[in-house]
């Protein structure tokens, strides 16, 4: 990875995340090149980072061993179709584009290597999780470099399947959401329950904190963890009870099933 040279096509929110966990890991910045249509953003990833930011795609991706595109999906056809000339058959994609397929970049880009991937924001924090997928053709090498790649702003962990993409984008791609609207209804709720919104927010807050610091640093399970807060006929067993008969696991189900669904049809729609 010292030496691999990475070239991003787009150079927003994702890309400027992923351009600031290498440079903290120590990649060189001679290493590092990105493009993108905005002066602004061009200047600003250029000196965050102490980068060279082209407006040129093809600029970008010259002598690269790397191309990460991160554009959005929208725009992946027409980024795709004008890079082709410029690729050199040994250069691997990388694509983080949520809902483009393997196929589709195929027959936009010719016969690249591939690797999709799958990150989420938290990767702004270098707290993310991603799922990669690569194609036959991917050498070990090229594998190795694309973990690295995504490893600089959280974990990355492979599929085998490029349908399991659909999967990993509904549990970690939209996950951070569902935690996120969690955190809103138990704030909405503590005000219901007559606290002032700052003191419900802080409470919430720092209880999902809390929380996913046990569940990621313990040795023992969620489910373990739930019952040693559960004590019998208490106030938490009171609550789970209420969120059981309710349906919670199944409403949790639906919800991530509809996810997957909705990223496989966008592959579809986006795909053509
Ligand atoms: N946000 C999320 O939760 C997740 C996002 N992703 C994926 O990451 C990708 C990037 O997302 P994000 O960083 O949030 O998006 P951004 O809009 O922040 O970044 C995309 C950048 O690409 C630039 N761009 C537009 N057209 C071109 C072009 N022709 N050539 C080069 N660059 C171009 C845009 O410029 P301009 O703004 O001027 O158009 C923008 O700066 C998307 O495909 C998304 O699906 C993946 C997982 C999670
Ligand atoms: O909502 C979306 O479609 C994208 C993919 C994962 C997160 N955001």
């Amino acid at each position: 990875m010292s030496k691999t040279r990475i070239a991003f096509i787009g150079a927003g929110n994702m890309a400027a995340s992923l351009i600031g966990g290498m440079r903290a890991q120590g990649v060189d910045a001679e290493l590092i090149r990105a493009s993108d249509p905005g002066a602004e953003t061009r200047e600003r990833v250029a000196k965050e980072h102490g980068i060279k930011v082209v407006a040129d795609n093809a600029e970008a991706v010259e002598g690269a061993d790397v191309v990460l595109l991160a554009v959005k999906p929208q725009m992946m056809k027409s980024v795709c179709e004008a890079l082709k000339p410029a690729l050199k058959p040994h250069q691997l994609i990388v694509s983080i584009a949520a809902g483009i397929t393997c196929a589709s970049m195929r027959a936009w880009l010719g016969e690249q290597p591939l690797v999709r991937c799958m990150p989420n924001t938290p990767a702004l924090l270098r707290q993310g999780v991603s799922g990669l997928y690569a194609t036959a053709d991917v050498t070990p090498d090229q594998r190795e470099q694309a973990e690295t790649l995504l490893s600089a702003v959280g974990i990355a962990l492979w599929v085998d399947e490029e349908a399991h993409i659909d999967a990993v984008t509904a549990v970690s791609g939209s996950g951070p959401a569902y935690f996120f609207l969690l955190i809103e209804a138990m704030t909405a709720a503590g005000v219901k329950l007559g606290l002032p919104a700052d003191v419900a927010s802080k409470l919430t807050l720092q209880t999902a904190l809390g929380a996913a610091l046990m569940a990621t640093g313990s040795d023992v399970d969620a489910a373990e963890l739930r019952r040693r807060v559960t004590s019998p006929a208490g106030t938490t067993e009171a609550a789970i009870k209420s969120f059981q008969a309710d349906g919670f696991e199944a409403i949790v189900e639906k919800a991530l099933g509809a996810a997957a669904h909705r990223s496989a049809e966008l592959a579809e729609q986006l795909g053509k």
